[in-house]
């Protein structure tokens, strides 16, 4: 095993190789063969998606760390691309933000993003959000960096300061968590290029934009997120948006017309299905062991 990277290694690798690098995010393990497949080089965990998907809840903080870390087993189960996830707020003190960096070391995520949002948390592309001090997202990012059992496990500050306290306030909080040992900044929610710009000037570690759809934030290229020197983007939920849409149609569709013909053009094939699920090596392995017996 002494060859084998770490998924953190992994990812500082891509990051290093990609600029910008995409994270796409994939709400299950299926979606990720897809994305390793069509050739996407790291995979991102979302918060909102672990709770809408796996949970049917809102993005508000009530999944807890096992709950995020099924999702991650089943993911990392399944694909060799390293995985970034969402951390939320971190569960609580020093001492829950250090267990949840050893628990998805374990499951298998190559890092994580951790934000100065109070527990009681929303969607940063939401209004009214509320945050911690800079002293205690400091000590947040303190508690993780402490806690590695990997050191190569990646660990990213978010800050949501930009929409309540403004440009200068939220580079500062960035600065702070930089020297606190942040290995990149998550730059939440920010309007311009010109302000990704700033924070990119500001900083030495690389910085995300989160390319979210129906948020704050335009749907910046990553050319031009490129030309302002973003190192990574990140699109959190935009698959799963599109697969809910497909799913409600057919439902919808089913209900109406009392089979599925009008929508079976709109589905991937058995086929297709089994083509990234590698079936029919499976099934060869069967047929020889059973071949073998006769
Ligand atoms: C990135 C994010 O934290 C997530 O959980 O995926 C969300 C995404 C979204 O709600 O669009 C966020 O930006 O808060
Ligand atoms: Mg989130």
């Amino acid at each position: 095993m002494a060859n084998v990277k770490s998924a953190g290694a992994l990812l500082r690798q891509a990051i290093k190789d990609n600029h910008p690098l995409q994270l796409v995010g994939t709400i299950n393990a299926y979606t990720a063969l897809m994305a390793e497949r069509v050739g996407h080089k790291a995979l991102y965990l979302s918060g909102a998606g672990v709770a809408n998907a796996s949970f049917g809840l809102p993005d508000l903080g009530m999944t807890s760390l096992n709950d995020v870390c099924e999702d991650i087993r089943r993911i990392t189960g399944a694909t060799e691309l390293p995985l970034l996830v969402d951390a939320d707020t971190g569960w609580g003190g020093a001492f829950n933000i250090a267990r949840a960096v050893k628990e998805m070391t374990n499951a298998g995520a190559a890092g994580f993003h951790i934000e100065d949002q109070v527990a009681q948390k929303r969607c940063g592309h939401r209004p009214n959000k509320e945050i911690v001090s800079l002293e205690e997202m400091v000590d947040r990012v303190k508690a993780s960096v402490d806690a590695r059992t990997d050191e190569n496990f990646f660990i990213m500050a978010r800050t949501d300061a930009l929409q309540q306290q403004g440009l200068e306030a939220a580079i500062e909080r960035a600065l702070a968590c930089e020297a606190a040992g942040a290995d990149a900044i998550f730059a939440e929610a920010v309007y311009t290029l010109e302000q990704y710009q700033a924070f990119t000037n500001a900083l030495k570690v690389p910085v995300l934009a989160n390319i979210t759809e129906f948020g704050q934030t335009p749907l910046f290229n990553k050319a031009e997120l490129a030309g302002v020197g973003v190192d990574m983007v990140l699109y959190p939920l935009s698959a799963f948006r599109a697969m809910n849409k497909a799913a409600l149609n057919v439902y919808e569709s089913i209900l109406a017309n009392g089979d599925q013909k009008a929508v079976v053009d709109s589905m991937q094939t058995r086929a297709e299905l089994y083509d990234f699920l590698n079936y029919h090596s499976y099934e060869q392995k069967l047929d020889a062991l059973f071949a073998t017996k006769k």
